[in-house]
């Protein structure tokens, strides 16, 4: 085949990721749309459900550090390109701001982040989270996975920010805090390096990864659920 066919053929082809987000739409849709998230952007959020993110939220993300940090260890082992820990690292950068922000919101809201048993939903999330640290787990799979749940809250918090959104003013940090430009690029750049990984990869690998992904999205379904009490 000719070069210019081949540039034309590749500008064309879906990608993996975007293949399965159009089988799994419904998925995506629930986890990136869900009620929880219409209420913020409509402004009939229930305060108390948005305490209860924000309490579990933290326990998360204390577990979601030392994911990435495996994430980090698999990209310097298995990747091919040395820009992968550049991105992931960044990624760790802004989750050590998040920690000040988590304590800054923590106290405008009178919520305090000490001594909050975690909910069933988050310990199964976090303990899934666990599962992909194990070094038999692959760096795609753990990629990907990384890539999905940054991205579940880029495209809901982003969501909330657009025009015609009804946002309650003291709510809008929080959207920003995801919903910001910067995460949306910084999400593409983990889907970019998640592609490339995928294109490489075996069937047998593709599969599990396709796994994770769903995995990732039932469990963000499940944590918005719980922060609305509906456990
Ligand atoms: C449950 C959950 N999912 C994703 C993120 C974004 N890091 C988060 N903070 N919490």
């Amino acid at each position: 085949m000719e070069r210019k066919d081949e540039a034309e053929e590749a500008k064309s082809k879906v990608s993996v990721i975007e293949t399965w987000l159009r089988k799994h739409r419904l998925l995506y849709v629930g986890a990136t749309r869900h009620p929880f998230i219409h209420s913020i952007r409509d402004g009939s959020v229930d305060i108390s459900s948005f305490k209860r993110w924000l309490e579990q939220d933290y326990i998360f993300v204390r577990a979601f550090v030392p994911f990435v940090a495996t994430v980090l260890l698999k990209a310097w082992k298995e990747s091919f390109d040395a820009t992968d820990m550049d991105v992931i690292l960044s990624g760790m950068a802004s989750l050590n701001d998040e920690f000040a922000w988590f304590n800054k919101e923590a106290s405008k809201w009178g919520v305090s982040l000490t001594n909050v048993a975690p909910q069933k939903a988050n310990l199964d999330y976090c303990r899934f989270l666990e599962s992909l640290m194990s070094s038999e787990v692959e760096y795609t799979v753990a990629i990907t996975a990384f890539w999905a749940i940054e991205t579940v809250y880029q495209d809901s918090f982003a969501h909330c920010l657009e025009d015609g959104s009804n946002t309650p003013e003291e709510l809008r940090d929080t959207c920003q805090r995801w919903g910001n430009d910067g995460f949306g690029q910084y999400c593409r750049a983990l889907q970019s390096i998640a592609e490339h990984h995928l294109e490489k990869a075996s069937d047998d690998v593709r599969k599990r990864t396709e796994a994770a992904v769903l995995d990732v999205l039932e469990y963000e379904v499940a944590f918005w659920n719980m922060s609305q009490g509906d456990t």
